[in-house]
């Protein structure tokens, strides 16, 4: 497994965006939260900025969609570039058959989870996701502080991944920084977003380096304990 470090550009300089993309060359993709103020209480971007995003940037484009109705908007984010497409499974109203026309459009299909949504009840439907994303915070804001009490759900949700076999991101959200990633990653994630902590870094891409040092360590000793 290989972890990677996924800045959000909710704290980057939404009038500076292309700016804001050229301090983390070292990223591994660039995490996209589309709010639409029915699903969680804030608005954000949606497909045009997506879309000229796209165009500037050959990296990564992992969308977090905080949207009701994903079964309607999701696979259009798919059909115009996005790498990644990951919706709530409390909003969806079919997620398999969603999944499914994700990854028919050539897209990772994710799959997200409130702090409060447990994943057991969707074990069944893991060999049809690309990524799993367990929210550290209640989505809907950036800079908020990182819920411990989500660590137990990232450690079953790597045991019932290592069970199912096949290459899905476990993807940690929400209050991720230099104090916290240790613990996303000695719980058994390898997908990390993080905005307020890489944005608001004097020097982003060495915070993204830093990240990515304190999660391939805490990765090493959880390999030396045993786990996976
Ligand atoms: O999905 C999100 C909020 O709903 C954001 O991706 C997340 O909160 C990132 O911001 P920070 O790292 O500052 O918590
Ligand atoms: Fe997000």
């Amino acid at each position: 497994m290989t972890n990677r470090i996924m800045p959000s550009l909710l704290s980057a300089d939404f009038a500076n965006l292309q700016t804001s993309i050229e301090t983390i060359p070292g990223a591994d993709a660039l995490h996209v939260d589309v709010m639409d103020y029915h699903f969680v209480p804030n608005l954000t971007i949606g497909l045009p900025v997506m879309e000229a995003i796209r165009r500037i940037t050959d990296k990564v484009l992992d969308l977090h969609l905080m949207i009701s109705d994903p079964d309607r908007w999701a696979p259009t984010y798919a059909e115009q570039g996005a790498d990644s497409v990951t919706f709530h499974v409390e909003a969806a109203a079919a997620p398999v058959r969603l999944a499914r026309e994700l990854r028919s459009r050539g897209a990772r299909a994710g799959m997200a989870l409130k702090p409060a949504t447990p994943i057991e009840p969707y074990a069944d439907l893991l060999p049809e996701l690309d990524l799993v994303l367990i929210m550290t915070v209640e989505p809907g804001f950036g800079g908020q502080q990182f819920l411990d009490l989500c660590l137990p759900k990232i450690e079953r949700a790597r045991a019932l991944l290592d069970r199912t076999g096949g290459d899905v991101w476990l993807q940690v959200d929400g209050g991720v920084s230099a104090e916290t990633i240790e613990r996303c990653a000695a719980a058994g994630a390898d997908s990390f977003v993080a905005g307020s902590a890489v944005f608001g870094a004097d020097d982003p891409d060495a915070m993204v380096a830093e990240l990515r040092k304190l999660a391939d360590a805490a990765r090493g000793r959880r390999s030396q304990s045993g786990a996976q």
